[in-house]
């Protein structure tokens, strides 16, 4: 109930909601309106709700204003206004107050505008005046849109006078203040009138410019107040809606309590029915077993009365008899007595057994008034738990009755309410649908208007947009254009650095030690790069001689210096590089060759520089290259590029070259390197093709798995082979006519050599022929290398070995070969370390022109 009180109030008070403006000339019109308008009152005493009722007046007054009207139609402007005033909306609140608003019109029209200023009641003439105490002289000027202009309007302010005297100059004179001030000035000269007249149209388009932002301002808060009320009737229907629910739930929960009332009556009155049947019964019961014993004892009284009567008697002829014998008969007498008592004898058993009898039958029947009694006894239990359940049912009827009277006095309420609510609603709808439609007119105008201007910004809207897509073209066109430059620009002084830095250009890392080895290490002595003071480019390491003099003694040799262009200490991550490294692996998409290869003493860390760490995210130079590459794939298709990748993992184990992506099921064939091509052929081998990373890193994986490895003393997963990752990467930009304006084609070539070492002869002979086998093909690169380092550019002979021949394309001209030289820091390896150093310094120095000619070879 309180709730239903409190949404009646909410419901009431939601016109509140209305904008400011909207609410004040809303108010002021109902109020005049409700003196006179019965329906209304009720309205607003029974809801409070005298704000609510609808009248635009002012609004729609100032809307249908809208442009100045013609200097000769004043009087008819002003009519019109005054009639909207009085005839525009009363007929949606009431015909009293359609009709109380005309006849203020009618009043109004004889009136004139300083009659009309005077205070409500009076007129020019002293005479009552039933028109409003205040019409605004010119809705224009009004900082409020929706000031009343329809009866009880409130009287101006003095600001609003101040507002309205100082406006007036600059008004139209077609507007109603300016015909008023016209009135009261005929006698104004003719120049005032043009001063007027040209202030008039220098204030037409900042008027016009103003009324359409109030009309847009306007518009949105009909449109909000629209909103509003649309979702207030929606509210208030579906308020409606539940209170039809309500009463027709009720209505069944009557219906069925009803039938549940009738239910329990009809259980009550078979009950009542029962006990009555019972009470009978046992009535009828009790009165026969009474009879039967009574008659049981009467006969039984009669039989013994009887008995006792022939016993007695009996006894009588006994005596009798007895006193015959006595006066008569002696002896025979005596017999007779005898006999006489014998019979005496027997009629006395026979009276005794007849008094058995008589006695079991008085106990038969003792028995049975027991039997009898405990039926009574039990029958009055029944009686008194049918009328204990009686006495429930007749509680639970009386629960009944009165949960039925509650629901019913709750129906009834609810009833009430209902049809209380639904007159409220009622007039609610009514008030708000005849707002709504009054809204609807008036969001019509506003939305033709809106409309228009709408189409006007749009065209405008398009214009720039049209405007902006076609400085946006030519920005990117030209931002294209430079990018294209760029990165030509770029290419060349790429080139430029790439042939600056060498042909072979190497970088040197030192593997960290464990923590065990920690204690003999070599001393590197690194230097800084005078480039770059973060980087070290330089080592110097200190070397011992025998003293010649003093055989034994150990004197401080020469020291060796090793330049390289970049040394990477133990402190360095695979991160750091391939910083160093990917600019050269971004110049095989520029159409390079390149080869990068790792050379050093087994265990030194020639797989860790290469390949996919794993447990830890510091990835080595493969996994790297494999996402760069397809990222500038994609990033080069933005620049018109359309770039293809293919892929080949090849194994050198034992001096034979292996496709390490063959199926291990059988037994690898060996493949035949083209020993002329300029480009790495394969004869009878195939490249993949790879579209995306993650093809490249499936092939990655499936050669890892298959390349040959075993546990040597230096290193518990020795490569035993050398590893080629051969990628090449083909990218062709076409014009806008599809043809081919551009081609590039790159090589990379990734080499995991195997490390070199002194093989162990009481070792694994297997591991001691693979040992032998990789140290061979390993200074045969030397020799190759020093042959290129000493300026031969012709005839060098790469066949011998198959390492050489695969390394051949990527050692001739215009390729971009870098060595990574790998090194151990114990003291131990020092000498393997210096040699390697020294072939990566020998190495630095090879000049690279010819392909080399084929020459002798070893097989
Ligand atoms: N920079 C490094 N930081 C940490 N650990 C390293 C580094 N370099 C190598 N290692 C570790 O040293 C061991 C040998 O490294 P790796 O297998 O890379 O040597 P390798 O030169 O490839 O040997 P081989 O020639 O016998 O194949 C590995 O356990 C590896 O994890």
């Amino acid at each position: 109930m309180e709730e239903n009180t409190m949404n009646h109030q909410t419901r009431l008070r939601a016109p509140t909601k209305l904008p400011p403006q909207l609410t004040s000339s809303i108010g002021h019109g109902f109020t005049q309106s409700q003196s006179q308008s019965v329906g209304l009152q009720e309205i607003s005493d029974s809801q409070n709700n005298a704000r609510a009722p609808p009248t635009l007046a002012g609004s729609n007054a100032g809307l249908k204003r809208g442009l100045p009207a013609p200097v000769s139609q004043p009087e008819a402007k002003r009519k019109n206004l005054f009639e909207r005033a009085g005839t525009e909306f009363p007929n949606k609140l009431g015909g009293s107050l359609g009709a109380t608003s005309t006849r203020n019109a009618n009043a109004l029209k004889g009136a004139t505008l300083k009659d009309l200023n005077r205070p409500y009641g009076t007129n020019a003439s002293g005479g009552a005046f039933a028109g409003p105490r205040h019409i605004p002289s010119n809705s224009y000027t009004s900082t409020n849109n929706y000031a009343s202009v329809g009866p009880g309007g409130r009287p101006p302010s003095r600001s609003h006078a101040r507002a309205r005297s100082t406006t007036r100059i600059s008004r139209p004179a077609t507007s109603l203040g300016t015909r008023d001030e016209g009135h009261h000035h005929k006698s104004d000269s003719t120049s005032n009138a043009v001063n007027a007249n040209n202030n008039t149209n220098s204030n037409n388009v900042t008027d016009i410019d103003e009324r359409v932002g109030r009309m847009d301002s306007e518009l949105q808060k009909v449109r909000e107040f629209m909103e509003s009320t649309e979702k207030n009737n929606a509210n208030v229907k579906e308020e409606l809606e539940a209170a039809k629910k309500r009463a027709v739930a009720l209505e069944d929960e009557r219906n069925e309590l009803r039938s549940e009332k009738a239910r329990l009556k009809d259980k009550l009155d078979d009950a009542e029915r029962h006990v009555r049947n019972l009470d009978f019964d046992l009535q009828q019961e009790r009165k026969r077993h009474e009879r039967v014993c009574k008659e049981m004892e009467d006969d039984h009284r009669r039989a013994l009365a009887h008995k006792d009567s022939d016993f007695n008697r009996e006894m009588d002829k006994l005596e009798k008899l007895q006193q015959e014998f006595e006066e008569k008969c002696g002896a025979e007498a005596e017999a007779r007595l005898d006999n006489l008592s014998k019979e005496n004898k027997e009629l006395r058993h026979v009276l005794e057994r007849q008094k058995r009898d008589h006695e079991h039958d008085i106990q038969l029947l003792n028995d049975d008034i027991h039997k009898r009694e405990s039926e009574l006894r039990k029958a009055e239990e029944e009686l008194k738990k049918a009328a204990n359940e009686r006495k429930d049912l007749e509680q639970h009827l009386r629960g009944h009755v009165e949960t039925i009277d509650r629901l019913r006095k709750r129906a009834e309420d609810a009833e009430e309410r209902l049809a209380k609510d639904q007159g409220h609603l009622g007039s609610q709808i009514q008030y708000l649908s005849s707002t709504l439609d009054n809204k609807s007119e008036r969001i019509q105008a506003l939305e033709e208007e809106a409309k228009a201007l709408q189409a006007k910004f749009e065209q405008e809207i398009e214009n720039i947009k049209l405007a902006a897509r076609t400085h946006i073209a030519q920005e990117t066109n030209s931002l294209k254009l430079k990018l294209v430059k760029e990165e030509e620009r770029r290419h060349k002084l790429f080139e430029q650095v790439q042939e600056l830095k060498g042909n072979i250009r190497v970088m040197c890392r030192i593997k960290p030690p464990s923590d065990r080895e920690k204690d003999a290490l070599i001393k590197f002595n690194p230097r800084v790069s005078e480039l770059d003071e973060e980087k070290i480019d330089g080592l110097t390491i200190p070397t011992e001689r025998e003293d010649f003099r003093m055989p034994g003694k150990m004197i401080p040799g020469k020291p060796k210096d090793f330049n390289f262009e970049r040394v990477f200490d133990d402190r360095c991550t695979n991160g750091d590089v391939f910083d160093e490294i990917s600019q050269l692996v971004q110049s095989v998409m520029d159409g390079k060759k390149v080869c990068i290869f790792c050379y050093g003493q087994t265990g030194s860390g020639k797989t860790y520089t290469m390949s996919k760490r794993l447990g830890d995210n510091d990835d080595g130079i493969i996994p790297r290259t494999q996402s760069m590459i397809f990222g500038e794939v994609e990033r080069l298709k933005a620049l018109g590029w359309e770039y293809t990748v293919e892929g080949s993992y090849l194994e050198v184990y034992q001096d034979k070259l292996y496709d390490l992506l063959a199926s291990r099921h059988s037994k690898p064939e060996p493949l035949m390197v083209d020993p002329i091509a300029d480009e790495l052929t394969i004869k009878g081998h195939d490249f993949t093709l790879l579209h995306d990373e993650r093809d490249l890193d499936n092939m990655v994986k499936t050669a890892d798995n298959n390349r040959h490895t075993a546990a040597t003393v230096k290193n518990d997963r020795s490569s035993r082979s050398h590893s080629i990752l051969v990628l090449k990467i083909h990218g062709v930009k076409k014009n806008e006519a599809g043809e081919v304006v551009k081609v590039r084609k790159g090589t990379l070539n990734l080499i995991d050599l195997a490390g070199s070492e002194t093989p162990d002869k009481n070792g694994n002979p297997q591991i001691y022929k693979e040992g032998v086998e990789i140290n061979s093909s390993l200074s045969y690169l030397r020799t190759v290398l020093a042959n290129l380092g000493q300026g031969k550019t012709e005839g060098v002979d790469f066949r011998s070995y198959t390492l050489t021949q695969l390394l051949r394309p990527s050692l001739g001209k215009g390729c971009r070969t870098l060595m990574f030289v790998m090194v151990s820091p114990l003291k131990e390896n020092e000498n393997e370390t210096i040699r390697s150093l020294e072939f990566a310094k020998d190495a630095q120095k090879v000049k690279m022109g010819g392909n080399g000619g084929p020459k002798t070879s070893r097989k």
